[in-house]
């Protein structure tokens, strides 16, 4: 078959090649059927670790090796440290003005300043330890209810809700007028960012944003979901006036007083607070969908799931409950391995966040224009056999302990595990991330054995959407084996 690049060849340049493409569409027929992720592995086999692609009218390159991504996370790091902007994501994130989605410039680093010191730093982590716990237990609470009438439990349910409420209790507290509406809204959003919406992939027709809904739907979106945290924003005020703060700092309260503080280069304005505190849902949003992946995981391998559960046991048979401070102490190094093999099988953002070409670069010896959109395909990385050889899609921590086969970690400098990405764009709610699934983890099976309920093999097909979650859902029945406190 004949290979066309998918930017038009200028004169002298080096493209990285790619498939063959069609008027309009450019290369989305090679996708029909198949997720992205999986579909942009089978292409990248046969053009190779640098891939051109034309998703409608925007111009994609796709990375799919270890050295390739590492060109592109370090050595070019800089050049690609922007964010495409698509229609519907200028529309929800107010023209990029939140840190996940700002260009890269002045602003995208103070908030990132901010973000990294304030807001996600392992001091203010460490403050919301409680939240957790309580969450925590009230989980437990209604798993023991299942277990004591040999019920299964919808695990999505549970676990999102135990996400839902540790984040919205530590971005703004417990005392949340329309809640509901709020998180409905930002479910919604989340779907829309998802991309691959006709608007998004032929910006320039305005006959096909006047048919789409997506981009229109994201700006009601933004604005119902504005205006309840503008309402959140001025009880916070009220109370911060009457020295009323509640027991702990949430992070709308850290935002307020930098906001009042105003020693900032550049002042920061409060609808940048409303989509910097949208942006804390959206990263969270991830957690759930890996924690869920963890549990099916686990109940799937049952030697996996033994060894992890007696190290929990083991670690806390003496206080009856998994303690967050005692868990830093224990040091759980089996559970945070079991969390390291499920990020990298089921990579939770397979594509990271879309990253940007700001300037003309080489890499790999070949040309990348200005302006392309770069996506790195960390969900292929994780299941290359170059990088894990034998059993790419076994689920194995074992894999990580010494003389396991890979010493690799996911912390942005081992390129062929990037669940959190590298470099300057680099996840920096990781250790909020980390906190929340191994306390949840240990907590689920220090109290429970957990089995299918009619003993079928699961189904473990994953779902559209810009995070990879299950598509059916994990029903799970849980038998008691420590008592629950408080039951
Ligand atoms: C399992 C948990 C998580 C995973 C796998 C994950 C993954 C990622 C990835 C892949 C990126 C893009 C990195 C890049 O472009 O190189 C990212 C960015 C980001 N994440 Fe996370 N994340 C997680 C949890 C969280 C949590 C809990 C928060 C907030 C509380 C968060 C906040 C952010 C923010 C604000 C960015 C944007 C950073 C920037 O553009 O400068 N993440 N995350």
């Amino acid at each position: 078959k004949r290979r066309r690049s998918a930017a038009a060849p200028e004169h002298g340049l080096r493209l990285p090649p790619g498939p063959w493409q069609l008027p309009i569409i450019g290369s989305l027929h090679h996708m029909i059927g198949k997720l992205p992720h999986h579909a942009m592995r089978d292409l990248a086999r046969r053009h190779g670790p640098l891939m051109l692609l034309q998703l409608g009218e925007v111009p994609t390159l796709v990375v799919s090796s270890r050295e390739a991504a590492r060109e592109v996370m370090r050595t070019h790091d800089a050049v690609f440290a922007t964010r495409p902007m698509s229609p519907t994501m200028r529309a929800l994130t107010d023209g990029g003005r939140g840190i996940i989605m700002a260009p890269y410039g002045a602003h995208w680093r103070q908030l990132r300043r901010i973000t990294i010191t304030k807001l996600l730093s392992a001091r203010r982590v460490n403050s919301f330890r409680a939240v957790r716990e309580e969450e925590a237990a009230v989980m437990l609470r209604v798993c023991a209810a299942a277990a004591a009438e040999s019920r299964a439990v919808n695990m999505r349910e549970r676990l999102s809700e135990l996400i839902t409420d540790t984040t919205m209790r530590a971005a703004m507290g417990d005392r949340i007028k329309d809640r509901e509406v709020l998180l409905r809204a930002l479910d919604e959003a989340i779907v829309l960012a998802a991309g691959f919406n006709p608007a998004d992939l032929w910006p320039s027709s305005r006959i096909v944003s006047w048919l789409s809904s997506a981009v229109r739907r994201s700006e009601e979106i933004r604005q119902t979901s504005f205006g309840i945290l503008d309402e959140i924003i001025k009880d916070h005020l009220e109370r911060m006036k009457r020295g009323d703060g509640g027991e702990v700092e949430d992070l709308l309260d850290v935002l307020l007083k930098v906001q009042k503080d105003g020693e900032l280069p550049i002042p920061l304005d409060t609808d940048v607070i409303k989509v910097a505190i949208t942006d804390i849902f959206a990263g969270s949003e991830t957690t759930a969908p890996t924690l869920e992946w963890a549990m099916a995981e686990l109940v799937q391998n049952p030697k996996v799931m033994e060894r992890a559960t007696a190290e929990v046991r083991r670690a806390f048979a003496a206080h009856g409950s998994v303690r967050e401070e005692k868990l830093v102490e224990a040091g759980l190094q089996y559970l945070l391995l079991v969390i390291r093999e499920t990020l990298r099988l089921h990579t939770p953002l397979p594509f990271l966040i879309p990253q940007a070409c700001q300037e003309p670069c080489r890499v790999l010896g070949y040309d990348v224009p200005q302006g392309i959109t770069v996506m790195v395909n960390a969900w292929a990385l994780g299941r290359d056999e170059r990088y894990w050889p034998g059993d790419p899609d076994a689920f194995r921590p074992e894999r990580f302990e010494a003389g396991g086969g890979s010493a690799a970690d996911f912390k942005g400098t081992d390129y062929e595990l990037l669940p959190f990405g590298a470099g300057r764009r680099m996840c920096p709610g990781l250790g909020f991330g980390l906190a929340n699934m191994e306390l949840a983890l240990a907590s689920l099976l220090f109290h429970f054995d957990w089995e299918v309920p009619d003993g079928a093999k699961l189904d473990m097909t994953e779902a559209f959407g810009i995070t990879a979650h299950r598509k059916s859902r994990l029903l799970l029945r849980p038998i008691l084996r420590v008592p629950v406190p408080g039951v």
